[in-house]
């Protein structure tokens, strides 16, 4: 290995000496007298060994949180080690055409800077025992070494490992690819269950100019967006963490979904799709937080099923009791695993998008969707966690001119305005415009797309008409049902009355006799 050659040369004979006192006192003196000289031994080799060793890990406090340190070292080194490292790591980037390349585990390379040669080394330690845990600090450990010599410590830890941290970001922003996360929880190749975030990339088309809707309201989200993004100092200035959230509500197919796509599409942001009912605690909601990446968007969809108002989750996650019980050990813990009641809390949550812990971070946009907002809890959406809340309506003359100039690239034709009353006139999602407007077939034309929607809008106006008219009917069966049961209602309670009365006073003529007798008597 170049590095430990070239120390060695550099240490000279100094460490030679030192060793071989070493072994000669080790074979000479007896075992308690080897123990305190060990100790001094040690001492003596710190003090002569004239290097500076600086560990990064990959993940901070506790390993709760990813070091962004350890990524930029990460990313400043595969630029390096192309050069110099005879054993590397690759990972394939967009559409397979490049590959990213990083130094291997225990590979070593050297770099210089200002004239001062300093050595990175790449580590692993993998866990000694095989457990099933949920947690990242059971699991390998990966870090970097950074070796220099004693007298350029300075130079390095006040210029060098800034220069390596504006390098790796730069190159970082060049590589990057943007990542869809997801917590799934997932099973690997040895059957243990991961908690951690997988990734695939992420390649969704929407933008806000494929999003149909209201054209203000798509221009007032653009500038909140990129006015968020830009707002680092203001927000240390007012002295609020760099979060913002949103709340999208509206009816199914109204483009939500979409919507979180063309926002992370606009701001260039990572999305952490966050399967609530899958997170077993409180903590585990925490863990999974706190290792997303700044410029990123947060997203829980449908809110309402995830976590209901008392704090427990809506859906259940508990299987049938009677099903077949595994025979190998790790799979039964697993399923044991899987049948615990969550115990994902509202306040938990709160906690974790609003509470000190969501300061841990910067730059993320948290997203909630839901279909009914009036299920969920005020406090869940009050302003300051949702600080915007945002109505996806049904489909808009608008929206419908987008769809219009995206799938059938006109602005404008003699059906428009037939199109723009009767959007006018009844409820239609955007996905079923988007729907009726898509051409077929190559033979169909802008004409017969734009007939086939006003077909659908008319059979749409058609059935919801019919459906108040049946409701009315209902209404009035129901009503005249109530009144033609009303005179007998009224006979029976009057006869109930009768009948009472008649035995009231059969009692009372009763008792008064008694009395009477009493009295005679
Ligand atoms: N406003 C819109 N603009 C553009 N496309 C839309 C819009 N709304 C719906 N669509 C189209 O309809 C499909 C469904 O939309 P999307 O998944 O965004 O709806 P959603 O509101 O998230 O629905 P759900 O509430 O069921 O999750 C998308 O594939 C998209 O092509
Ligand atoms: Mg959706």
């Amino acid at each position: 290995m170049a590095m430990v050659g070239e120390m060695w040369s550099q240490l000279g004979s100094t460490m030679a000496t030192l060793m071989l006192v070493y072994t000669v006192f080790k074979q000479f003196f007896p075992h308690h007298l080897q123990v305190s000289f060990e100790k001094y031994f040690n001492r003596i080799v710190r003090y002569a060994y004239p290097y500076v060793e600086i560990t990064f890990d990959e993940f901070t406090g506790e390993r709760m949180k990813r070091s962004e340190a350890y990524s930029r070292i990460k990313s400043y080194l595969s630029d390096k080690s192309k050069a110099s490292a005879k054993r590397l790591k690759a990972d394939v980037v967009k559409d397979s055409q490049s590959a990213v390349l990083s130094m291997d585990y225990n590979e070593e390379i050297t770099d210089e800077f200002q004239g001062v040669k300093v050595w990175w080394s790449a580590h692993r330690t993998l866990p000694t025992t095989q457990r099933i845990s949920w947690y990242p600090n059971d699991d390998e450990k990966k870090y970097y070494r950074l070796t220099v010599h004693k007298r350029h410590r300075e130079l390095i830890t006040q210029s060098y490992i800034s220069h390596v941290m504006m390098e790796g970001k730069e190159i970082e922003t060049r590589n990057r690819q943007r990542k869809l996360y997801s917590n799934n929880p997932s099973q690997n190749w040895d059957g243990y269950r991961s908690n951690k975030w997988s990734n695939v990339l992420f390649e969704h088309p929407a933008t806000f100019d494929t999003l149909a809707m209201d054209a203000k309201l798509k221009e007032e989200i653009k500038n909140d967006l990129i006015k968020f993004s830009k707002g680092k100092d203001y927000y240390a200035r007012i002295g609020k963490a760099w979060k913002r959230g949103y709340l999208l509500y509206g009816p199914p197919g109204t483009g939500k979904s979409s919507m979180i796509a063309a926002m992370a599409n606009l701001l260039d942001y990572d999305v952490y799709d966050l399967e609530l009912t899958a997170v077993k605690e409180n903590t585990e909601l925490r863990r999974l937080l706190l290792d997303t990446s700044s410029k990123s968007i947060i997203v829980i969809e449908d809110i309402d099923c995830s976590i209901d108002l008392t704090g427990q989750r809506g859906k259940k996650t508990e299987k049938d009791g009677n099903e077949d019980e595994p025979s190998d050990p790790v799979t039964k813990r697993v399923k044991e695993e899987e049948k615990k009641e969550s115990k994902v809390t509202l306040s938990g949550l709160l906690n974790c998008i609003d509470g000190l812990w969501s300061s841990c971070g910067g730059e993320r946009i948290i997203v909630f969707t839901t279909n009914y907002v009036e299920k969920l809890d005020p406090a869940l959406i009050r302003r300051g966690r949702m600080d915007k809340h945002i109505e996806l309506p049904y489909c808009c003359f608008d929206a419908f001119k987008v769809f219009a100039k995206n799938y059938l690239e006109v602005d404008s034709h003699s059906l428009f305005r037939e199109i723009e009353s009767l959007l006018g006139e009844t409820n239609m999602t955007p996905a079923d415009v988007a729907e009726n407007l898509m051409p077929k077939s190559d033979y169909d034309d802008v004409e017969t797309c734009l007939k086939r929607l006003v077909e659908a809008l008319k059979n749409t106006k058609e059935e919801a008409k019919k459906k108040v008219e049946d409701e009315a009917r209902l209404m009035t069966e129901k009503e005249e049902e109530k009144q033609r049961q009303k005179p007998e209602k009224e006979e029976k309670e009057r006869s109930g009355k009768n009948v009472k009365e008649v035995k009231e006073n059969g009692a009372a003529k009763v008792g008064v006799e008694v009395k009477e007798t009493g009295v005679t008597r």
